[in-house]
């Protein structure tokens, strides 16, 4: 896992400043059955999202694809594409109580298959929020260490993690995946 603090909270209130409150809508669950095939499952996951502003000067969409591209030259070294257009980055917004994300891999079929590297950007401060921690299966991290408003995790897409239900505040981030041709 590639763990950095890319972004220092003015940049991080300015994605905030640009969020359309119109524009949540219920995360859903799917990309198995095929393309188009997407459903609202509260016991899989629950969350609002809506897409990320990307502005003219390509913030902040730019500086994460260059992370995710420095961290793969020193750690997996994937073939790379970069993000897909048909599946681009999605601010998450965890802010009732029992809001979560079961374990689950990011990589499927459909418009998923060939996603290689997810990330996640904190864009709230872990001492907002209680429970509602990102968690990778048999990786121990301190709390501290992701949940750092700014701090930019990026992790194979196969790895199996999740996002522990919400307890109390509010928790943000941008989620998103860089593609590339099939593993072989
Ligand atoms: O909110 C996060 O940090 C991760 C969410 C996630 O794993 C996903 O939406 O696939
Ligand atoms: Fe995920």
């Amino acid at each position: 896992m590639y763990v950095n603090q890319v972004f220092s909270e003015e940049e991080c209130d300015r994605i905030l400043a640009s969020l359309d409150e119109d524009k949540w809508e219920e995360a859903m669950v799917g990309g198995i059955a095929g393309k188009g095939v997407f459903s609202v499952q509260k016991d899989y996951r629950s969350n609002y999202q809506q897409t990320v502003p990307v502005a003219n000067d390509g913030f902040p969409l730019n500086r994460i694809g260059q992370e995710i591209s420095t961290a793969n030259s020193s750690l997996w070294r994937f073939d790379l594409d970069g993000f897909a257009e048909d599946d681009l980055p999605w601010v998450m917004n965890y802010c009732r109580v029992g809001d979560h994300n079961n374990w689950h891999v990011d990589v499927g079929q459909a418009a998923t298959a060939s996603r290689k590297l997810g990330f996640s950007l904190q864009l709230t401060d872990g001492t907002e929020y209680e429970g509602g921690d990102l968690a990778f299966h048999r990786i121990r991290k301190e709390r501290g260490e992701l949940t750092r408003k700014g701090t930019l995790v990026v992790f194979p897409a196969f790895w199996l993690h999740k996002v522990a239900p919400m307890i109390a505040g509010h928790r943000k981030s941008v989620v998103g995946w860089v593609h590339g041709p099939s593993f072989r």
